[in-house]
């Protein structure tokens, strides 16, 4: 590894997943964990940060990859590369291909029916794998956003758990990156040279997350630390001055 500024950078990275996986216990001993790949910065990083921990003797869990291929979205970073990332990890990758039947699922945006296919997939691998635990790439920013869409489009105050229980407890979803920018993710992926993915997807189009992360560009120019902030509110919830 580079210089010294890299070193210091990989070091905090590093200790600010582990602070996320220790404050919010989201791996026990002898745990096998299926991380999320779908090729881009957020997930790279997260597969590696997890298979790397896991290969301190002290730290007894094991890691396992899936990468869910949708039929008619073109990724230009193709599976070969997770799976060349997987090899240099040591890590076994599990590829699966969904298909997006959008009008049959007709009222539900492609968006939606596109995640919520790759998540049942992701939980069927987790399942047939014998992993208790899913992990995504979501990061901080991800968080603030969700919760800036979930009050402005829905009227509710809910984000992302660092930590969600899942079908009666047996099975939960981890967010090791809670506490990492996607500044940090981008420095992360610019270090370790991670080939940039491309999605040509034919549902793309101006979303909802999108005009937030526009609008929060924006509260940044009145003050820099509001992502800091709203993501610190969410923990500082003061019930009494609720309506
Ligand atoms: N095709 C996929 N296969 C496997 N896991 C996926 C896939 N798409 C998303 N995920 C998982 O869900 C997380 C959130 O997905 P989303 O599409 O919001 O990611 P993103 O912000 O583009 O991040 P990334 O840089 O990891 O792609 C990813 O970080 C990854 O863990």
């Amino acid at each position: 590894m580079g210089n010294k500024e890299e070193k210091l950078f990989m070091r905090e990275f590093f200790r600010k997943a582990g602070k996320a996986i220790y404050d919010y216990n989201m791996i026990e001993e002898g745990e096998k964990i299926l991380v999320g790949v779908s090729g881009g910065k957020d997930s790279l990083a997260l597969l590696e940060v997890l298979a790397l921990r896991a290969r301190d003797p002290k730290k007894h869990y094991t890691v396992v990859a899936a990468h869910i291929a949708v039929e008619n979205v073109v990724y230009e970073t193709d599976h070969i590369y997770i799976q060349e990332l997987c090899d240099r990890l040591g890590v076994e990758l599990i590829v699966r291909t969904v298909n997006t039947e959008v009008k049959e699922n007709s009222g539900k945006p492609a968006c939606f029916v596109c995640s919520w296919n790759r998540r049942k997939a992701l939980f069927e691998i987790a399942k047939e794998w014998g992993c208790t635990k899913l992990a995504l790439g979501h990061h901080r920013d991800d968080a603030v956003e969700s919760l800036l869409m979930s009050m402005m489009f829905n009227g509710t105050m809910a984000s992302m758990p660092p930590k969600l229980a899942m079908f009666d407890g047996t099975f939960t979803l981890i967010r090791p990156f809670i506490y990492i920018t996607n500044a940090e993710t981008t420095q992360y992926a610019a270090y370790r040279n991670f080939r940039k993915q491309k999605k040509l997807c034919p549902h793309e189009h101006a979303t909802n997350r999108d005009a937030v992360r526009r609008l929060l560009q924006e509260m940044e120019t009145f003050s820099p630390h509001v992502r800091n902030n709203l993501f610190a509110a969410m923990k500082n919830i003061q019930q009494e001055y609720l309506p």
